[in-house]
């Protein structure tokens, strides 16, 4: 990626810091950047890049991207629009619309969720009935809570979105699909007739992203509109169903991979930035006649920071090897072979959830490490959390994906005991679940972690099983089980994380030179360590750990974050983030904090003049009794 080209672009960096823009100007000024950003650096992904190419330039976009605090009016365009022509659209579709959106000739958005649902997709209100007399598709939000409300880029920015909606055909429902919808007249950008649009309001971030409501009345549109890769509407109106309805699916679980990716990359820039600053910054006097201490030589701080570099990294491996996978099962799809479908969606449903769990609470950490600056909006900690958090909600509810994860994971351990085979990444749950005596070895512990999946998919079944045996109804024992079942999603989830991790490092370490290699792997060390004590609890009930153990795994933790000090700085900087991406005071790399935390203080309008009017028209009447 040219950052330095991306940087040199003239007014792409704020004078004006958008603390101090109206929620108006934020969004006129991020379209303005949007579009100096665009015109100079922009590639979308092309079909026939390598796996590498692709993964890389999808890291690249999310960290080109991040040149804006908050993200870009277009990020729904090339994250959701352009990948869902891609992998919903006919090979015409995908010809004549990828040229016109790859060429930024018009700019999109995907519209699914409304005011009225977001998770139960198969709820959506939406109407798309086919009128076979025009051979068009009749647009229309019955009520209120069918109006599409969330996508980002919708209000004022898109003038085409894919939408999702349920299709009618001579009264009878065929569930859900994708629309190409012109929202806005090219020349004017005036809304269409029967096409009602705005924006949603103020949020606690992405306040540039312009998420916007729209509403259709009656809207007609052509039957070349509806996208056709995976199910069809010929001129007669038969319906032709595609081989599985969840391909319909399919951009969520492309956008669930990329969220992983972005998290990796949104901690990296919140540790960078508290991890410098507690360099920097000292504070207090442990010892008498000594100067004060670097923040980051108290312990209690590189516990907070240290996981987060080891994080990243392991949310970047789990990425890059998710990707290789999605992109393997893409190219099976393509053939018409599904059946590697399932265990996709539900690694997506397990990662995308904990690396948004982990690393929203990661960035907050990293926030309070930096003390009263921290909290300052010139830190640039509040806005990447603000970022973070929307991804715990978006692209499908943390909560309901880990639920999707342990539907996977339950029919499987049901399969197994009727003497199914486990395959893939579910493989392990085969293995020996007892563990005689507890194996403190980074390995070890990886094992350990894999029992606690089993165990608690085991018990989650039994505990189903046996609701069911008492006569309750299978939806019904789902739901009273529900809390265990996502632990049972979140305990696969991080058997994931922990063995991806390792075994990815291990790969790359034979090229590393011993140093670096002592280094990353001492990372490894410290976030398998670090799960192992989160979860001591876990660990006491089903890998025999005991308080020797635990002990020795204390201190264990107490001596990486040592071995780790001298390099922790080190480690940042190598994530090379430039200044003026991290758009922080506390974050520079020069180190010069307390000089830029007044120089942003000074571009406060507050500061223009050293007494504000409000004191003689207020204050002062006040003060002196006449108010
Ligand atoms: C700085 C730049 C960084 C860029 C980073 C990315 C930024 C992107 C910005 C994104 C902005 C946000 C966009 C959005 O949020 S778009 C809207 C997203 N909405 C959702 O994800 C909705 C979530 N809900 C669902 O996925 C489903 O409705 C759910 C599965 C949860 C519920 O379905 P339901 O209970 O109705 O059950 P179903 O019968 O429909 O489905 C269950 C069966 O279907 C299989 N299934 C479900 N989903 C999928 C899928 N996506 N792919 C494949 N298979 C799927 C599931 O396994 C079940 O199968 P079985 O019946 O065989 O068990
Ligand atoms: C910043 C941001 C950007 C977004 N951008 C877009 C976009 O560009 N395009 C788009 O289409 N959408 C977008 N969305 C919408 C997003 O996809 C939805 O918010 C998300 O799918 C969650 O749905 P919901 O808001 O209806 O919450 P709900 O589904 O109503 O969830 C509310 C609560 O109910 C619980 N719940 C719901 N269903 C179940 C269940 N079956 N079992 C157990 N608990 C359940 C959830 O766990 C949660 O605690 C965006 C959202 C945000 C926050």
């Amino acid at each position: 990626m040219d950052e330095q080209k991306v940087l040199s672009i003239k007014g792409l960096l704020d004078d004006t810091p958008e603390e101090y823009l109206s929620h108006k100007e934020k969004y006129e000024n991020s379209i303005r950047k949007s579009v100096l950003f665009y015109k100079t650096l922009h590639s979308t992904e092309d079909e026939n890049m390598s796996v590498d190419e692709k993964t890389k330039l999808n890291f690249r976009n999310i960290v080109t991207s991040a040149i804006f605090k908050d993200n870009s009016p277009f990020m729904l365009h090339n994250s959701m629009f352009i990948p869902t022509i891609m992998g919903q659209g006919t090979d015409e579709q995908r010809e004549y619309w990828m040229k016109r959106a790859k060429n930024m000739e018009i700019i999109g958005t995907y519209a699914q969720t409304e005011l009225g649902h977001g998770t139960f997709i198969r709820g959506l209100e939406t109407q798309a009935t086919y009128d076979p007399d025009t051979e068009e598709f009749v647009l229309h939000s019955p009520v209120l809570s069918s109006y599409k409300w969330w996508p980002g880029g919708l209000a004022h920015t898109a003038n085409y979105c894919i939408v999702m909606a349920r299709l009618y055909i001579k009264g009878k429902s065929h569930g859900i699909h994708p629309f190409m919808v012109q929202i806005r007249d090219e020349e004017t950008h005036m809304p269409l007739p029967g096409i009602k649009l705005g924006e949603i309001g103020a949020k606690l971030g992405f306040n540039t992203v312009n998420n916007g409501f729209l509403g259709f009345e009656n809207h007609r549109i052509s039957r070349d509109r509806m996208l056709m890769k995976n199910a069809q509407v010929l001129k007669d109106g038969t319906f032709v169903a595609g081989s599985n309805s969840k391909l319909t699916y399919g951009t969520m679980v492309y956008v669930r991979v990329l969220i992983v990716s972005n998290m990796a990359n949104m901690l990296a820039k919140a540790v960078t930035i508290a991890l410098r600053y507690s360099a920097i910054r000292r504070q207090s006097q442990p010892k008498p006649d000594e100067p004060e201490p670097q923040i980051l030589d108290y312990v209690t701080q590189q516990h907070k920071l240290f996981i987060a570099i080891a994080s990243s990294h392991a949310f970047y491996m789990n990425a890059m090897w998710l990707w290789e996978i999605y992109y393997s099962v893409s190219l099976q799809l393509a053939s018409g072979k599904l059946d590697n479908l399932p265990e996709l969606h539900a690694l997506a449903c397990c990662l995308k959830p904990l690396s948004t769990i982990d690393a929203t609470a990661m960035i907050e950490k990293c926030r309070l490490a930096c003390g009263g600056h921290g909290y300052m909006l010139s830190a640039n900690l509040a806005q990447t959390y603000g970022l973070a958090t929307a991804a715990y909600t978006y692209e499908g509810e943390n909560t309901v994906l880990l639920l999707q994860a342990a539907r996977s994971l339950v029919k499987a351990w049901v399969g197994h005991v009727k003497g199914r085979p486990l395959k893939g990444t579910m493989a392990y749950l085969a293995g020996d679940s007892t563990v005689k005596a507890w194996d403190g070895s980074i390995d070890g512990i990886i094992q350990s972690f894999k029992v606690v999946a089993i165990r608690k998919i085991s018990s989650v079944v039994k505990i189903l099983q046996d609701y069911e045996k008492s006569g309750l109804s299978p939806e019904d024992a789902w739901n009273k089980a529900s809390v265990f079942l996502t632990a049972a999603s979140e305990a696969h989830g991080r058997a994931v994380l922990l063995s991806v991790y390792k075994s990815e490092m291990d790969k790359r370490a034979a090229v590393l030179s011993p140093p670096l290699r002592k280094v990353l792997l001492q990372l490894v060390d410290l976030y398998v360590t670090y799960w192992a004590l989160e979860k001591v609890g876990d660990m006491l009930l089903y890998a025999s750990i005991t308080d020797k153990d635990v002990d020795e795994l204390q201190r264990r933790y107490i001596e990486l974050l040592a071995a780790i000090r001298p390099n922790a700085v080190g480690l940042v900087d190598a994530f090379d983030f430039r200044d003026e991406i991290l758009n922080s005071t506390l974050g520079a790399y020069d180190g010069r904090a307390y000089e830029r935390l007044m120089e942003e203080a000074m571009k406060s309008p507050l500061n223009a003049e050293p007494v504000n009017q409000t004191f003689h028209k207020y204050l002062k009447p006040f003060m002196r009794g006449k108010l």
